[in-house]
This record gives C-alpha cells, structure tokens and sequence, in this order.
C-alpha cells in the first residue's frame, strides 16, 4: 500500500484551490426548470421502489433519495443479501424482477410511485452468458413495464452507451441516430428505449399517465461500489490498484476513448430529470455526458499524484470489441437545455476525488 499521508498530501496539493464540488446550483433553464432547488412538500413526496438496488449505483442513488424524501419513502431491493450498512440506512426488500406477482404485490403494499429500474447484466458479463441477459433485461423490463402501466407510476430506466453501435455516429453522439450495438445488453436497452413509442404504451401513457424517463449513461466511476461486469470497469479498478499496488493490467488497448462520468454527477443528473416538470421534457430519452478519456489519458492524470504508478496492457478482445463500437462521447444539449443538466467532474476532478476517497476509505478500513 502507498503511504497513506503522502498520498492524501500530494493528492490536496495537486488539487490546488478549485472551488468545493456539488456547490448549490441555482440558475434557471429552459421551462423554468430550477435545478437541485426544488422543494416539496411531505403530500407531495414520491414514494420510491428501486430495482437491483445493490450494484454499482443503486445505494448512493438511494442515499441521495432519502435525504431528499426521507429514509422510509425509498425502498432499495435486490435479489442478493445486502451488507449491514444497507439494511441500517433504510428499508431494504428481496425482489426478484422475474416474479410479477412478487413486483406488483411491493409497488401496491407500499403505494409506490417512483420506479428506479437498475437491476441489470451488463455488457461483458451478457456477452458471457446472453441467456441470463435476455432474461434479466428484455423480461425483466417488461414485467416493469408493466406494472408501471399499470399503476400510473414515474418509471426510470437508465440506458447506456451500449445502446449505439459502430454504425452511429461517434464523436459525439446525438440523441436520435442510427442504433445498432453488437451486444446482447445494447440491444436489450434499445428494446427499452423503444418499447415506451408502441401504440400500447402511448395509449398507456395518455389514459393512466405512464411516464416514463430514460437517460443514456456513460461508464460511471466510483469510490466506494464496485462495478458490476462491464466494459468501462477498468476505469474504477485501476484507482484501486493505482493506492494498493502502484501498478495495474488494463484489459483495454491504451487508445480507447470512451465517455465516463464520475457517480456523484450522475446521480444528481438522474435526481433533477426524476424531479424534472413533463412538460419541460420534449424526449423521454437524454444523452447526458461529462467527460472523455482513453486508459492512457487517466494513467497520465493519476501519475501526478503517485509518480510511480506503472500501467501495463493484456487486452480482453471481448471487451476491446465492445468498447471499439460505441461512442467517444455524447451529444447532450437537449438534456442541458430541457431541464439544466450541467456536469460538474473533468478528468482532473474526478482523479483527485476518486484517489482521495479510496486513500482514507482504506485508512477507515485498517484503523478497524
Ligand atoms: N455502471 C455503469 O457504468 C452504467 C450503468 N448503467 C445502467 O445503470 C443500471 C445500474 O447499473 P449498475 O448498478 O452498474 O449495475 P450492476 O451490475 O452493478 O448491478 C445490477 C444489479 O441487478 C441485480 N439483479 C440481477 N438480476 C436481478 C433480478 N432478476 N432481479 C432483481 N435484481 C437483479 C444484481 O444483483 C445487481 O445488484 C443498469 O441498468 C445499467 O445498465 C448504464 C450505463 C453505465
Ligand atoms: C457503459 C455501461 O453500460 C457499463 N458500464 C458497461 O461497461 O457495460
């Protein structure tokens, strides 16, 4: 491990005198959407349900939900036992997205209103084992659907840079183009995001006001969750090595540019489109981006602050031909004029924090 306070001394030196991140925004976009400012009232607080609650970004999502509406109105779920933080934070409940009897009896016990879909196989691990990733995001989403047809809920399903293909337009991305990923997850998030235009579900959305809200996300990078088996995992795993060992294995070629966005923005993005009026939203699906990098540009970044950080490649042609199809970064003016998105992590930023929450996580960890 690397010396705990000369790291922290090199990483708050390196970050000089940037202004606090997550500062209180509160300019008014387009349709008079205020960003992180809004208010409501206890009648108004949505009651929310949140599937595969336990991956990547389900408990920070969570965290930042009840804070705003209360421990008791967010419900985190899963089909895996939780660590006991999770169930000392807030109501956790077993739910599996295959058993629609299972799904409809928790949203109607517990007058759920809100939807957060994350339960999900990602790109590598579908590409492994397409049967299970049929199931879990083609079935699985429909079940959802469903019941949020059913009971007029506000439905949040993310989707991802896996749903463009090496036919879309690359560099950037625009919400609407042509859409032909390669991959078992691409092609079941497409299915997603296109489900919503069928006679059905407008007929749905217009007689019991099934709204539903899709963002595609870049890879996201965090501190303290792991990712659960995709392809942009490299960029959390190599953090971790970069403060344990000094040195890591990329399983991507050194020049593969992809966008990314650190989980603190992408959380906060996906609170304030939840939050968002309907009528300020002219799509149901965003493009939303941060920032663009290649292995080679985050190695560079992370070497100023632990110099000696080493980097070697052993290429996974799996996911080498999984990233090679998607996108080097998304066109998200629509999001940022609709309802105000603005990311706040470059690469820098996200550098300094992601090195400085691993280095006192482990400090935490070993003080125990
Ligand atoms: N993490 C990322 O970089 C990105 C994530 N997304 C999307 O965000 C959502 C959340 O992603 P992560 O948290 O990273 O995923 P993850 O892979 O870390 O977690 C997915 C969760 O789904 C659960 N799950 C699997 N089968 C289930 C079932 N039958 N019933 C209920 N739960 C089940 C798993 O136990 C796991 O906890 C996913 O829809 C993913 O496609 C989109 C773009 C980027
Ligand atoms: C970008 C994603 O959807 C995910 N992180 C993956 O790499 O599969």
């Amino acid at each position: 491990m690397m010396p705990v306070v000369q790291l922290l001394r090199a990483a708050s030196k390196h970050a000089g005198n940037r202004p606090p991140r997550c500062v209180v925004q509160t300019t008014s976009a387009a349709h008079g959407v205020r960003t992180h400012a809004s208010s409501c009232t206890d009648s108004d607080k949505p009651k929310v349900l949140i599937t595969g609650g336990l991956g990547q970004l389900g408990v920070g999502l969570a965290k930042s939900l009840r804070r705003r509406f209360g421990k008791f109105n967010v419900i985190l779920s899963d089909i895996r036992k939780p660590p006991n933080h999770v169930y000392k934070n807030g109501p956790f409940i077993f739910s599996d997205i295959l058993d629609y009897k299972n799904l409809r009896q928790i949203v109607v016990n517990n007058n759920i209103s809100w939807l957060v879909h994350y339960s999900a196989v990602l790109s590598a691990v579908g590409e492994h084992n397409v049967a299970l990733a049929k199931e879990v995001n083609i079935t699985g989403f429909h079940n959802i659907l469903d019941i949020a047809t059913e009971h007029g809920l506000r439905v949040f399903v993310p989707s991802t840079i896996s749903a463009l293909g090496p036919s879309s337009p690359k560099d950037p991305t625009p919400d609407l183009c042509v859409q032909r990923p390669r991959t078992i997850y691409g092609v079941s998030k497409v299915h997603a995001e296109l489900m919503v235009f069928s006679s059905h579900y407008q007929y749905y959305h217009q007689r019991y006001g099934l709204d539903f809200r899709c963002l595609r996300y870049p890879g996201i990078i965090s501190a303290d969750s792991q990712p659960g088996g995709g392809t942009t995992d490299y960029a959390v795993q190599i953090f971790h090595a970069a403060v344990k060992s000094g040195q890591f294995e990329c399983n991507l070629r050194s020049d593969t540019r992809l966008p990314m966005m650190y989980i603190d923005d992408c959380i906060r993005a996906t609170m304030e489109f939840l939050e968002a009026p309907e009528d300020a939203l002219v799509s149901r699906t965003y493009n939303i981006n941060a920032m663009s990098f290649t292995p080679q540009d985050l190695t560079r970044e992370i070497q100023k602050v632990l110099s000696d950080f080493k980097v070697t490649y052993n290429v996974d042609p799996v996911r080498q031909a999984i990233a090679d199809g998607w996108p080097k970064a998304l066109e998200d003016s629509a999001a940022r004029q609709d309802w105000g998105w603005r990311h706040e992590y470059n690469l820098p930023e996200l550098v300094q924090t992601m090195l400085t929450h691993i280095t006192l996580g482990n400090k935490l960890a070993s003080a125990f």
